[in-house]
């Protein structure tokens, strides 16, 4: 436990999901701010590396223990990310996702209310309908799935705190990072190449597929300027998942024609995916000075963490 000196020099923020892809970016990246003292949250036991950082156990479905550590933490800040982010899993157990992105959204924001935290709820491109694309800040909700629905609704009562809030959107979000509960894109078309399975890669749906890092460091921009209101916070290339698998197996020089193209009328998971999303993000890149990498460039950080992550 840091010392009150370290605590009363600097803004106490509070990380939920620091466990998960987001999570982990969060904190590291924090590391390397000394104007904030660092309180990541997760459920179960700590599986972020290193040190320099409080961890708390806490699972957000818990009433009385969200309201006790938040008001125990009393953090200046509090950057909720996590959720039951398995799209096909929570259209399957409703409850569990309702349990997860609602119900936890709502004691998490009662307690930011209590300590008047600044509240940042990390949102998504699937609030909207997919029936254009890519969008601004003021495109009109309309899920077509229920992790959507979920989502939108932590967004409404977010909107409706009585609280300093602000609302990241994000798309697509890849990277790599310790022991994740679910795999990306990236990580899953690089994984089925290298292994020579075929694949079927949709050419109808575009997104702007995001970086973590960079996700992280547009929720980041949010926290040490205090910002309000809402910004999409996403990589800035509007792409296909085929475009992109191509663009990664042309990257780590992998056989193309594994990937075989698909469509929404011919490859289908358990829940919908909105067709058309993806984000202009002019608004972060002019209020925050928010500048997130190409999708190449990413992939090229990415590589650059595989490798290191080998040796
Ligand atoms: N990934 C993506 O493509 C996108 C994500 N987002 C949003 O970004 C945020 C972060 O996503 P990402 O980091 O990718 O997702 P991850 O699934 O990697 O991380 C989510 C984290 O939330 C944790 N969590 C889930 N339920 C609970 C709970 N009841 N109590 C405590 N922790 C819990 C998970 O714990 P555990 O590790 O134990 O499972 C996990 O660590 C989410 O809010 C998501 O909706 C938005 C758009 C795109
Ligand atoms: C598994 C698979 C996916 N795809 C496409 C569908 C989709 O457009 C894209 C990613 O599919 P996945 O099912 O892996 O990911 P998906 O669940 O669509 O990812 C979503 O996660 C949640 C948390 C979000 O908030 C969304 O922004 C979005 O990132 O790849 C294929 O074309 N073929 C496949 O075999």
């Amino acid at each position: 436990m840091a010392t009150a000196i370290q605590r009363d020099s600097k803004k106490t923020v509070f990380i939920t999901g620091a466990n998960g892809l987001l999570g982990q970016k969060l904190v590291n990246q924090l590391l390397g701010n000394d104007q904030f003292y660092i309180v990541a949250s997760g459920r179960g036991a700590c599986r972020l590396p290193g040190e320099g950082f409080e961890y708390i156990s806490l699972d957000i479905s818990d009433e009385a223990e969200v309201q006790k550590v938040i008001a125990h933490a009393a953090p200046d800040i509090i950057i909720h990310g996590a959720a039951m982010t398995h799209v096909d899993e929570c259209e399957l157990n409703q409850e569990a996702c309702y349990d997860a992105n609602v119900n936890a959204t709502a004691y998490l924001v009662k307690a930011a209310e209590a300590c008047q935290a600044h509240f940042i709820f990390v949102s998504t491109d699937f609030i909207f309908s997919g029936e254009e694309g890519p969008l601004d800040e003021s495109g009109i909700p309309a899920p077509v799935n229920y992790y959507g629905e979920s989502k939108l609704l932590g967004e409404k009562m977010v909107m409706r705190s009585k609280t300093k809030w602000a609302i990241a959107r994000t798309v697509l979000v890849f990277g790599i990072a310790h022991d994740l509960s679910r795999s990306n894109i990236v990580l899953w078309v690089k994984s089925s190449l290298e292994a020579g399975k075929t694949i079927q890669v949709v050419d109808d749906q575009y997104r702007t597929p995001t970086l973590a890092e960079d996700l992280a460091a547009g929720c980041i921009l949010i926290a040490e300027q205090g910002a309000e209101g809402v910004f999409n916070i996403s990589g800035p290339d509007f792409l296909t998942p085929y475009e992109m698998a191509n663009t990664v197996a042309d990257f780590f020089g992998l056989n193309k024609d594994l990937i075989k193209r698909a469509d929404s009328t011919t490859f289908t998971q358990p829940a919908k995916r909105p067709l058309k999303t993806g984000f202009i993000i002019k608004k972060a890149q002019e209020q925050l000075g928010f500048e997130p990498k190409t999708f190449r460039t990413a992939i090229g950080i990415l590589a650059k963490q595989i490798i290191l992550a080998r040796s």
